[in-house]
């Protein structure tokens, strides 16, 4: 980067600069900036001490303007700097250093303003306050709708990650971030919540008869059975393996053994689709019910569920037990 001219003795003009845009005295905003140096930057070299608090207006060519890059907080976030316009404004407000890095796109000239001198220029000319109030309200709204994208994408990256890839029930991040809440608002507000754990019986002899995709088809069958047989307001959870588990809220163990009867009968009669859609086989599941008890927290519950299923492999599998 190497000084070229000064702002005084080039063909530049006031009106070439967007932020002093528009000034009552273009003259004496020409006059203060007079002494200001042109750089001639080449492509892809860099702006030196482009952490300095410095204004840097681009004359000509295009530059790179890259955030963050010095805090190790890059959020890849690149803009492209177009002749008339800026960079550095904000470094120069809270004399805090730039954090952007600057580099050319292809060869280009940049006019460098020092902060004392835009504090000058913001106290003699009107013009280069207000204009900067617009750039910076605008690039804080340009800001604020990039952190909201963000924040939706993050959220939708967060629900995919408690989804089960092969079944599309809640996995179990889910249930270890959604159970201790619910257990607590059916405390704290004295309702029911039932719990249903399912496992699919004899499920290493399907899978050893018919194969491990066959087994997958199995499990995403037993899933849409649970998906389609709920209220909304329930839900199922891939547990692991071939263990699943319905939660039901407000739903007293009466009802929620009622539901689990429903969901038996209906795994009985799914049909499991092998190679060339053939069917195979049907499924059963064993289903053990368990109702929130006063001072029970979600590992109690769930072993009380648990046993429950236990009994009901016990008893002859494919069939519900409390
Ligand atoms: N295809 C497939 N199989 C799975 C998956 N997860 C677990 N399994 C199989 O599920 C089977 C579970 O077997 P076991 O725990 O012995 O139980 P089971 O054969 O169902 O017998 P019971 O539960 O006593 O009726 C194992 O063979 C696992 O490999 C999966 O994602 N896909």
């Amino acid at each position: 980067m190497k000084q070229i001219s000064t702002f005084g003795s080039s063909s530049y003009q006031i009106s070439d600069l967007q932020l002093l845009r528009n000034s009552d005295d273009d003259a004496a905003v020409a006059r203060l900036l007079a002494h200001c140096p042109i750089m001639l930057l080449e492509a892809d070299e860099a702006v030196t001490e482009s952490n300095r608090a410095r204004l840097y207006i681009l004359l000509r060519g295009a530059l790179s303007v890259a955030s963050d890059t010095r805090t190790g907080m890059a959020d890849g976030t690149v803009s492209k700097l177009l002749p008339g316009e800026s960079v550095g404004e904000q470094s120069v407000l809270d004399e805090e250093a730039n954090l952007s890095s600057i580099t050319a796109l292809e060869q280009s000239e940049v006019l460098v303003v020092e902060a004392d001198l835009v504090w000058q220029l913001i106290d003699e000319s009107n013009v280069l306050a207000r204009n900067l109030l617009r750039l910076l309200s605008f690039r804080i709204r340009a800001a604020n709708a990039q952190l909201r994208r963000r924040q939706k994408l993050g959220e939708f990256y967060r629900q995919l990650s408690m989804i089960d890839g092969l079944t599309g029930l809640y996995n179990r991040a889910w249930l270890n971030d959604l159970l201790p809440t619910m257990i607590a608002t059916a405390h704290g507000s004295n309702a029911p919540l039932s719990l249903i754990m399912i496992d699919l019986d004899h499920f290493k002899k399907f899978n050893d008869s018919h194969g491990h995709v066959a087994g997958d088809e199995a499990l995403r069958a037993a899933a849409h059975v649970l998906s389609g047989a709920l209220r909304p307001t329930d839900f199922a959870v891939r547990y692991g393996g071939e263990e699943m588990m319905v939660l039901l809220p407000d739903t007293s163990d009466k009802v929620a053994v009622s539901v689990a009867e429903r969901l038996c009968e209906r795994m009985r009669s799914a049909q499991v689709f092998g190679d060339m859609r053939l069917p195979l086989p049907h499924i059963t599941a064993s289903f053990g019910v368990a109702a929130l008890q006063a001072q029970q927290n979600e590992q109690e519950l769930i072993a009380t569920a648990d046993a429950a299923l236990y009994r009901a492999k016990e008893q002859g599998r494919n069939r519900v037990a409390v």
